[in-house]
């Protein structure tokens, strides 16, 4: 599939700047959120578009995100990422409910490559080396295999000098668009 197809996709802010949330009058732009997310899938590689513009993951709006860059690769997806002072836990250590967020938001990246709406059910994370502020880090992640509903995903985080750091694993449980009408205030229940 063609990047201008990967473009249709994109989630980034609007030219009428609508903001995402889930306060009052934002309903319509959660309903054209969902409406993307029903079309096929990109299978382009090269860079994807973030799963909203605020999302904590990827979103370029949210100042407290981590803002991950993730491009599809030929065997998954990839992310090249420096941790901040907004995400220490340690005095010049990253959190690990932050490395794990990084975790989450890149194998929800591969949902792209699968053509599947899904959400994680359980995540396991493997810290095997301080993740430090400031240095660099590639992010991996692949699908290792789908059983029914179930996607099972792996992935790793590597130093420069090859070092993994931490790795994870996660069952994504496969959804209906509906799944997602939850975080619509009007539509709770
Ligand atoms: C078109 C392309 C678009 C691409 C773009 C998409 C963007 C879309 C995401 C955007 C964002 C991403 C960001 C990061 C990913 C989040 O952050 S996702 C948010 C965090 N996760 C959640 O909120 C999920 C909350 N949990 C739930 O809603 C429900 O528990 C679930 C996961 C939908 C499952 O509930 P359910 O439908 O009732 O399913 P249930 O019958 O319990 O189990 C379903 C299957 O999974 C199995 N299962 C359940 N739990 C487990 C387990 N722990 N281990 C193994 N198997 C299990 C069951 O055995 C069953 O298997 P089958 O019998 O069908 O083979």
């Amino acid at each position: 599939m063609s990047d201008a197809v990967i473009s249709d996709y994109d989630t980034e802010p609007s030219a009428a700047g609508g903001e995402m949330g889930l306060d009052g009058g934002t309903a319509s732009t959660l309903d054209a959120w969902i409406q993307s997310m029903s079309r096929p899938t990109p299978t382009a590689m090269g860079r994807l578009p973030s799963h909203s513009p605020t999302c904590a993951g990827c979103g370029k709006e949210n100042p407290a995100g981590l803002a991950l860059e993730v491009d599809a690769t030929e065997y998954g997806v990839r992310a090249v990422h420096r941790f901040d002072h907004r995400q220490e836990g340690a005095p010049g250590i990253t959190h690990g409910g932050l490395v794990a967020a990084a975790f989450d938001d890149l194998f929800g990246f591969l949902l792209y490559r699968v053509g599947e709406l899904a959400v994680t059910r359980s995540l396991t994370v493997e810290y095997l080396r301080p993740v430090l502020l400031g240095v660099r880090y590639e992010f991996t992640a692949r699908v290792r295999d789908q059983a029914g509903r179930r996607l099972h995903v792996d992935a790793a985080a590597s130093d420069e000098g090859g070092r993994q750091v931490a790795s994870a694993h996660a069952t994504f449980v496969i959804v209906d668009v509906e799944h997602f009408e939850q975080g619509i205030p009007a539509k709770r229940s």
